[in-house]
């Protein structure tokens, strides 16, 4: 074999039309191997093979090389061996999770992503290495939590206090951010496998206008499906959560008070200030969950933070008040289904230990 070269592609085909111009040395997408030799340019791609397009760029497969011929059967063969392990992985999932719906699935989901960077450091990787290789995790664990029918999905994304970070790495996050959410309304992405409805959820006008106008266009393109919610926590934190709900019922029962006192007889000054016991409360709970972001979702039932922190970090402190923390040491590129299986077995023994506590009272 005389060369590799390796591509940065996710594509197949563009993958392929670039691999006629570009190439570089650095093994980005590690599944993509370009095989050069003998005059014959085949994308030998494993997850490309798995779905059965192969593409061959030389005129013809005739003018291979033995040893192109033999390089390509032979990864034939791997690929074959890695569709059977992955089936074969499926099916013991797939009973996992029969066996685990048997006691109560949570409806409800919140993941706090901690430790991209650290993992990148720890490999000797760039910062933005770290990041790639947790939204990969994300969308691993996205796809436990729907295949197990949990209804409500949210993520810590970007929280207010990321904006303090250094310009450059903030810069390169949000572009990474934006890539990857004109990325979930692709054809093949997970939301439209699973008719996900993604909110973006927090402060959005502190968002880039691009960030911004891509999180609307992902909002407005998913709105019709109804199997499952994902809330993405962007440019959140709970007390501006709060700040603004408060902020916004207020304004609300202005406006009702003035209406009722433009009706003469002091009608609104009576009615919430107080009249003896008619008085009510100017601004009541449901005041501020009606305004609350994360009123699209029920109260979370676990609250995940990997890297073993048991902080909660400004997120969503006004739903969590009796979620279940579950906190794996972990960090989150390497989020995996035992940790996902683990958090609900503690979940559903919690459950049963609450039920029963409340028979004995
Ligand atoms: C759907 C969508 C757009 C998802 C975005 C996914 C994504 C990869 C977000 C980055 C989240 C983040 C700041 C993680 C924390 O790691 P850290 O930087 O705090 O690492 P550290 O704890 O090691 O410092």
């Amino acid at each position: 074999m005389d060369e590799h070269h390796w591509i940065n592609s996710t594509e197949p085909f563009a993958t392929a039309a670039a691999a006629t111009t570009t190439t570089t040395t650095k093994p980005l997408l590690p599944f993509s191997r370009l095989l050069i030799s003998g005059g014959a340019a085949v994308l030998v791609a494993s997850e490309t093979c798995r779905r059965g397009r192969l593409l061959l760029l030389c005129p013809s497969a005739s003018t291979a090389s033995p040893a192109f011929c033999e390089a390509f059967e032979m990864e034939k063969g791997k690929d074959s061996r890695n569709t059977f392990i992955s089936t074969l992985g499926n099916f013991a999932r797939k009973c996992l999770f029969g066996i685990l719906s048997v006691g109560p699935i949570p409806d409800h989901i919140a993941f706090i992503m901690d430790g991209n960077r650290r993992y990148a450091k720890r490999r000797d990787l760039e910062k933005e290495a770290g990041h790639k290789l947790g939204f990969a995790a994300l969308m691993s664990i996205l796809r436990y939590c729907y295949e197990l029918n949990v209804k409500y999905v949210t993520i810590y994304a970007f929280s207010i206090d990321n904006f303090k970070r250094c310009p450059e790495e903030v810069k390169s996050l949000m572009e990474l951010i934006r890539e990857k959410i004109e990325g979930l309304i692709r054809e093949e992405s997970i939301v439209n496998q699973y008719g996900i409805r993604v909110h973006f959820i927090g402060d959005l006008e502190l968002l880039d206008e691009p960030v911004r106008l891509s999180a609307e266009r992902v909002m407005a393109a998913t709105a019709g499906n109804t199997r499952s919610v994902l809330s993405v926590c962007i440019a959140y934190t709970s007390t501006n959560e709060i700040v603004n709900a408060v902020h916004l019922a207020c304004e609300e029962k202005w406006d009702e008070f003035r209406i009722l006192d433009s009706c003469g007889g002091a009608y609104g000054l009576t009615r919430y200030v107080g009249n003896g016991e008619n008085g009510e409360n100017f601004i009541g709970l449901e005041d501020i969950e009606r305004h609350m972001y994360m009123k699209v979702a029920p109260a979370p039932d676990i609250v995940i933070r990997t890297s073993g922190e048991t902080r909660l970090s400004n997120f969503l402190l006004w739903q969590s008040g009796h979620s279940l923390l579950y906190s794996p040491s972990a960090l989150w590129p390497e989020i995996g289904l035992r940790h996902l299986v683990c958090a609900i077995l503690n979940f559903q023994r919690d459950r049963s230990y609450m039920e029963k506590k409340k028979k004995i009272l």
